[in-house]
């Protein structure tokens, strides 16, 4: 394990969730057996990769996560979509907790933690309701999409909502842990949870090798490193020759990483007030961003920001294209992608994988809001509407 702050090196030790010596950021490496081979692997999603997941488990709390769809667009053929929605709790949450939660049981833990824009918190709530653990979740107040907070409700959490944005539950989640040891963090400056993430680049490499680009969604800016991660793993292994070009995409409004990038900062410069429709990636201050812009940089990607206008026309066209529902912060990579070509950044030729993170269902609210056609109409008469619209069409 090494600090990405300091530079603190140590052993492997599943205690250690922050660097003992700064506080900072820990990186787990993980060095696959000399003997790893996909053909080897047994059962589906996360754990199928076991081998690769660092630590020691005593028990596996598991909802069968992972294994997603990888979806073929039907207007490209080099271009896929990794489809996170299908996950027991609807998005790419669940492969890391199936980790956290599992290292949580196995530490002794009984009270788990987790500040959260929606996601984290339904996944955290789902995943310690199996386990037996109390768990208290800490969510901007008025901010967190519907389905999200219902979802936390019927898991039976605690939640504890705070005036401002995520980043101010952030702050206090990592207080708690670093002053009271009983309670065990969820969130993704725990690198255990980070484990779990990083199959997807296992299962999309399994699935059709290496993608030339993948564009990822970015808000606490562990995803993004996650997946390259899991890639590097595999290149080093030698199972492959090369890693992905990581392209991480934030919403205009909530972009500190992407601006870094764009403007050749080594620093991003944080946002007091994140505002966004894309409310999962309403982040101002990423605890990963250092992780994030290491993801990029090292892959050769870069970064891209989207309006919010930009992410519901993409919500709209991959919905009524490709027939896929996935949330606003998901569809930023589709965004994403789509202002990448018009830029010339990537061509259509390339063999490119968008992480859609999460199930279009966690935000009604905006799913509504799109146009539609609906008309109040005489039951007897149907037929007048779809004759009517023949006619229009000649
Ligand atoms: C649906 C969705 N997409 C993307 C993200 C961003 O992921 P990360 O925080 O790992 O950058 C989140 C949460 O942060 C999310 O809930
Ligand atoms: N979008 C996230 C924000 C928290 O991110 P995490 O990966 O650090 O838990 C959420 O769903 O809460």
């Amino acid at each position: 394990m090494r600090c990405i702050e300091c530079g603190f090196q140590s052993e492997l030790d599943q205690k250690m969730i922050t660097c003992p010596r700064c506080g900072g950021i820990l990186e787990i490496s993980v060095k696959l057996p000399p003997t790893f081979s996909f053909s080897k692997l047994r059962g589906r999603g996360v754990w199928r990769y076991s081998p690769a997941i660092a630590g020691n488990y005593k028990k596996i709390v598991s909802i069968s996560e992972g294994g997603t769809p990888l979806i073929r667009s039907r207007e490209n053929s080099e271009v896929y979509y990794k489809f996170e929605g299908a996950n027991p709790t609807g998005s790419f949450k669940d492969r890391g907790m199936t980790v956290a939660i599992s290292s949580a049981v196995s530490e002794g833990y009984k009270i788990v933690v987790a500040a959260s824009t929606g996601n984290t918190a339904a996944s955290a709530a789902a995943y310690s309701a199996r386990a037996g653990l109390k768990i208290y979740l800490v969510l901007p107040k008025d901010k967190v999409a519907i389905g999200k907070l219902a979802q936390s409700i019927l898991y039976g959490a605690t939640i504890l909502e705070v005036e401002g944005s995520f980043d101010v539950g952030m702050k206090a989640v990592m207080r708690l842990y670093k002053d009271v040891g009983i309670v065990y963090p969820l969130n993704s400056f725990n690198p255990w949870r980070l484990e779990g993430q990083k199959t997807i680049a296992y299962e999309i490499t399994e699935e059709i090798g290496v993608p030339d680009y993948v564009f990822v969604p970015v808000g606490n800016a562990g995803n993004i490193y996650a997946i390259w991660k899991g890639f590097t793993e595999l290149r080093d292994a030698g199972v492959i020759d090369r890693v992905p070009r990581m392209v991480g995409v934030q919403a205009e409004g909530a972009s500190p990483i992407a601006k870094a990038i764009l403007n050749n900062q080594d620093t991003p410069q944080f946002v007091e007030n994140p505002e966004t429709v894309a409310t999962a990636i309403r982040i101002g201050k990423p605890v990963n961003w250092k992780k994030a812009m290491k993801a990029i940089k090292e892959s050769q990607g870069t970064a891209i920001y989207v309006s919010d206008n930009e992410i519901m026309e993409a919500q709209r066209e991959l919905a009524r294209k490709e027939g896929i529902g996935a949330e606003p912060a998901s569809v930023a990579s589709f965004a994403g992608y789509k202002k990448a070509l018009e830029h010339g950044l990537v061509d259509r030729t390339s063999k490119t994988v968008m992480i859609l993170t999460g199930h279009a269902l966690k935000d009604p609210d905006s799913m509504i809001k799109s146009s539609a056609r609906r008309i109040i109409v005489n039951p007897d008469h149907l037929e007048n509407i779809i004759l009517g619209d023949l006619n229009v069409s000649g």
